[in-house]
């Protein structure tokens, strides 16, 4: 089945897709749309509806309704629809990873793998929500000094209300689900504003859960552009949560945000520290792997070499480097076009930067459209812009250091603190760095990677609030109930 085909023919209008709002398909009363941009073609691929701020009441009215009497659907049934949404999702990985090719260049196997691991998130979650959301506490009074066993206190969590989830355009299935699962397992409604660019597989994804049969108006789906109809969105009186994935533009939304929690995911600049006892052909592996694998918050973004075996690892890197194949998504290539074109000027940027405060390049700077192909910067020096900047594309710097110390304090000179990773045999050496270094999560002799997704995943600093990962995302979706029993006279059990 294609795209906008089949089951899925109920989504599209004419070549415009409609939005989701009361369990129904819609087209906007805008009469606008938004182009979405094929970065291979660079080409419009597909169109999809820009909302108007009255459907935005409608749905956030709608979705306030439609919660109230979700949050009396009892959980052994949530988990059932969530499972079956999981099911229909996979059942549908062909058209939706065609959308993913098509709108942000993801090569196609990682485009049916990121349905999958989708589909395996919804499930995990549903299961774990069962498990965490069914018990509560029982606090007893006399454990804190001056009270006798008078009062029984028994807490749950219980839901927030409607949850708005704004993912970005590298997963727009994976880090769409990661934030409506965990809100409707606890019992809220949700709102979800797509990226631009993985707009049209985010509805392929939504309409998975229409057919599971949710209710109507609980899930809704809001397009347009982020910078349009965004701030509406998330300064909205009736949203009681915000999770978001993103750049910048989150630590815009958190100081905008009213009193409600907010779950962000940021950028990074993850560091990976190589030591002298590492093992460089794990390293190099790695480097490559974690460097080159598409536009990932979680990629190595610097690479912080010891001195003395930086030319041999250098030389690994660029082995591989050499091997990578480059091209369109379509054909699974390793390095494919990035997003939008505006996102290519802006690693050319730091690439001019980088050549003209000396850095050595390993490879020719090559770029075609939005297509640049992998190239390794060595001897980057802390004055360019690139070993501090994002590029989020296949440009990566080498830093030299003499010492340990100086790595870590350049991880930690960062304004990012989402990931790193530090490579040795030492594994005492290891605990120590991973300590020392300020991100959400090190991982030792590995690339940084947020999955599996039932792990936590938190960004520090200005690489986001709060934690990720399945159950995390559960409990922030959720807030502390307690009722007090109170007793006329202190009673205690005779064992
Ligand atoms: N942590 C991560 O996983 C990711 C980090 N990034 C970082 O962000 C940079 C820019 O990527 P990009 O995707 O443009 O990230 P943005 O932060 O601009 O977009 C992320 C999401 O926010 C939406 N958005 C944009 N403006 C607003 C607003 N004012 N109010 C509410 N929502 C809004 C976007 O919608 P729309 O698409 O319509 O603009 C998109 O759905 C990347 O270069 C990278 O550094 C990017 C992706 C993932
Ligand atoms: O936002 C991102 O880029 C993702 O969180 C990275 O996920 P991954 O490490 O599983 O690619």
């Amino acid at each position: 089945m294609e795209a906008g085909t089949g089951v899925l023919s109920e989504i599209i209008d004419g070549d415009v897709y409609k939005y989701y709002s009361e369990g129904e398909w819609k087209v906007s009363n805008s009469g606008k749309t938004v182009s979405i941009i094929n970065p291979t073609t660079r080409k419009t691929q597909y169109k999809v509806q820009a909302c108007t701020q009255e459907e935005v009441n409608s749905v956030m009215e709608c979705s306030k309704k439609a919660q109230k009497s979700w949050a009396k659907t009892p959980l052994w049934k949530r988990a059932e629809l969530l499972h079956k949404a999981a099911a229909i999702l996979k059942e549908h990985k062909n058209p939706i990873s065609e959308c993913l090719v098509k709108e942000i260049a993801k090569p196609a196997k990682d485009a049916i793998t990121e349905v999958v691991r989708s589909g395996d998130l919804v499930s995990y979650c549903a299961e774990e929500g069962v498990r965490i959301l069914g018990e509560g506490k029982f606090l007893l009074s006399d454990s804190f000094p001056g009270n006798e066993r008078t009062k029984y206190c028994l807490t749950s969590k219980i839901p927030v209300g409607v949850v708005l989830a704004i993912p970005p355009f590298n997963y727009p299935v994976n880090l769409a689900v990661s934030k409506i699962a965990p809100a409707l397992i606890a019992g809220n409604s949700l709102v979800l504003k797509p990226p631009t660019q993985g707009a049209v597989a985010a509805l392929h994804m939504v309409h998975c859960f229409h057919l599971a049969g949710f209710p109507k108006g609980l899930i809704s789906c809001v397009t347009g552009k982020g910078s349009e109809i965004g701030d509406f969105l998330t300064m909205h009186p009736a949203v009681n949560c915000i999770s978001f994935t993103g750049g910048d533009t989150g630590i815009t939304i958190s100081k905008k945000a009213s009193m409600i929690p907010l779950q962000m995911e940021l950028g990074g600049k993850d560091a990976c520290i190589i030591l002298e006892d590492a093992d460089l052909d794990l390293a190099a592996s790695n480097i490559v792997k974690g460097g080159f694998s598409g536009q990932r918050c979680t990629a190595v973004k610097v690479v912080l070499v010891m001195e003395s075996v930086a030319d041999e690892l250098v030389k690994k890197v660029n082995e591989k480097i050499a091997k990578l194949t480059v091209g369109p998504p379509e054909d699974d290539c390793d390095i494919t076009p990035v997003v939008t074109e505006s996102s290519a000027n802006f690693i050319e940027g730091l690439v001019t930067d980088a050549k003209q405060k000396g850095a050595m390049f390993c490879q020719v700077y090559k770029r075609e459209g939005n297509l640049i192909w992998p190239l390794l910067l060595d001897n980057v020096r802390p004055d360019m812009r690139i070993a501090w900047e994002e590029p989020f594309g296949p440009v990566l710097p080498v830093i030299r250091i003499s010492s340990v110390e100086e790595g870590i304090h350049h991880c930690n000179a960062s304004n990012f603190g989402l990931q790193g990773c530090v490579f040795t045999r030492d594994i005492n050496k290891a605990i120590l760095i991973s300590d020392a270094m300020e991100a959400g999560t090190v991982q030792i002799n590995s690339a940084p990677a947020r999955g599996p997704d039932h792990f936590p995943f938190q960004g520090l600093k200005d690489s986001g609030i709060g934690s990720q990962g399945i159950t995390n995302s559960i409990s922030m979706m959720t807030k502390i109930k307690s009722t007090v029993i109170n007793l006329p006279s202190p009673s205690y059990t005779m064992g």
